[in-house]
């Protein structure tokens, strides 16, 4: 297998992790990095390659073949129509944008040239997920009805104070995390309709919201909750309950609950509940068995996935086009804060916002 250059841009939170990913793969390297901080270029020296100001300089010194841009959200369509400009496939994290019509730019731009797009959405990437999509697409609870799920955990104020972005208008929770959640949930029970949803400003000041609840209706009949928060003590997130990164200690519960009429699965556990002799009857005994499924690096698999679709063997299992599904149905909860109204999601056409994510407290 040939080797794979891949560039990464911002190597803060998570584009770190993207390089670590890349040290695990034997047929992937780091070709350069592009942050203009002092920590960047340290961070680049000590990995023993270039760094760079800015893509321009990048792409005017090597010509990789993959790039991952990593930088704050804000940069992520500007960066990556550069990096559609010189025909490299991108690694865009999540989300895509700050507003949907910005992001369909990029993914119009990017198609037009054949230049693939994949959205960190990673957790797609994780065997647990794929084990959960597997039994609740081949109909193992049934007709799916009702889906809760769960985005709560108190982020301390140093994450704020040292990348001081994320206390700005568009980086609140539901871009930042409900991110992932809305992905999953959409690749789990199917495409979301329409949205009714409530948030609270954040009681530290920052210029999001710290809490928001919606309801959401899917296109098959069924009916969602999700609530989020950044600044609630609990144990029930995908980071502290999926066990994916050593940096979040761990618990036994869960984050999602997906109700169907023949019987449930939580998630990340993984215990699907069924009545006992396929009875579906409350006064009948319930009990869970826990399915089987591997372990393995979602980031490591993410990264792996990137090069196969850089080599032409793969089509992006998170697309630019899935990523701005999810996209709009996060810009539909935000409308829906700020309105109070039921904001409806039609394929092809923009949610109406007053221009970018704005604060929805
Ligand atoms: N998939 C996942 O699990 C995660 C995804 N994310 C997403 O990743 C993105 C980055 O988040 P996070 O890692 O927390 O951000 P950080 O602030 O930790 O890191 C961003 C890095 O990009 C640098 N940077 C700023 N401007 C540029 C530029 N023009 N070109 C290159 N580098 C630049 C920053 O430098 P400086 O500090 O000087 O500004 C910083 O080093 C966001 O979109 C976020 O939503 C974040 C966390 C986890
Ligand atoms: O994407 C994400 C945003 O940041 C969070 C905190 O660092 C991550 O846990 C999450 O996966």
């Amino acid at each position: 297998m040939e080797t794979v250059q891949i560039a990464i841009a911002g190597v803060g939170l998570v584009g770190r992790r993207h390089a670590d990913a890349i040290n695990q793969l034997k047929h992937v390297t780091l070709s350069g990095v592009v942050d203009p901080s002092d920590e960047g270029r340290a961070y680049a020296q000590d990995r023993g390659v270039p760094c760079f100001d800015t893509l321009e300089d990048l792409f005017a010194a090597q010509k990789p073949d993959g790039l991952v841009l990593a930088t704050p959200t804000p940069l992520h369509v500007e960066q990556g129509l550069e990096a559609v400009r010189h025909g490299c496939p991108v690694l865009v994290e999540k989300p895509l944008a700050t507003s949907a019509s910005e992001a369909r730019t990029l993914v119009d731009q990017a198609e037009a040239n054949s230049v693939p797009i994949l959205v960190g959405h990673h957790r797609r990437h994780n065997p647990l997920i794929r084990k959960a999509h597997e039994v609740v697409s081949a109909g193992g609870i049934g007709e799916v009805r009702a889906v809760h799920v769960n985005c709560w955990f108190y982020k301390p104020d140093h994450y704020f104070d040292e990348a001081p972005w994320r206390k700005k208008a568009g980086a609140g929770p539901i871009s930042v995390n409900l991110a992932h959640d809305v992905d999953l949930i959409r690749h789990l029970c199917g495409e979301v309709q329409s949205v009714q949803a409530q948030s609270a400003p954040s009681m530290r000041g920052f210029e999001n919201e710290d809490v928001a609840a919606a309801v959401l209706r899917f296109e098959n009949g069924a009916i969602g909750t999700i609530t989020v928060s950044d600044s609630i003590v609990a144990p029930w997130s995908w980071e502290l309950t999926s066990n994916e990164y050593p940096i979040y200690p761990p618990t036994p519960e869960s984050c999602y609950m997906i109700g169907g009429a023949h019987g449930s699965l939580s998630v990340p556990d993984l215990r699907l509940w069924t009545h006992q002799d396929g009875m579906r009857d409350w006064w009948t005994p319930i009990a869970a068995t826990t399915l089987i499924r591997e372990a393995s690096d979602p980031l490591v698999n993410q990264m792996h996935h990137f090069a196969d679709v850089i080599a032409g063997r793969a089509d992006p299992l998170v697309s630019g086009r899935e990523g701005l599904r999810t996209l709009k149905v996060l810009e539909a909860i935000q409308a829906a804060c700020k309105t109070g109204k039921i904001v409806e999601i039609h394929p092809g056409q923009d949610i109406e916002t007053e221009g970018e994510y704005a604060a929805a407290g």
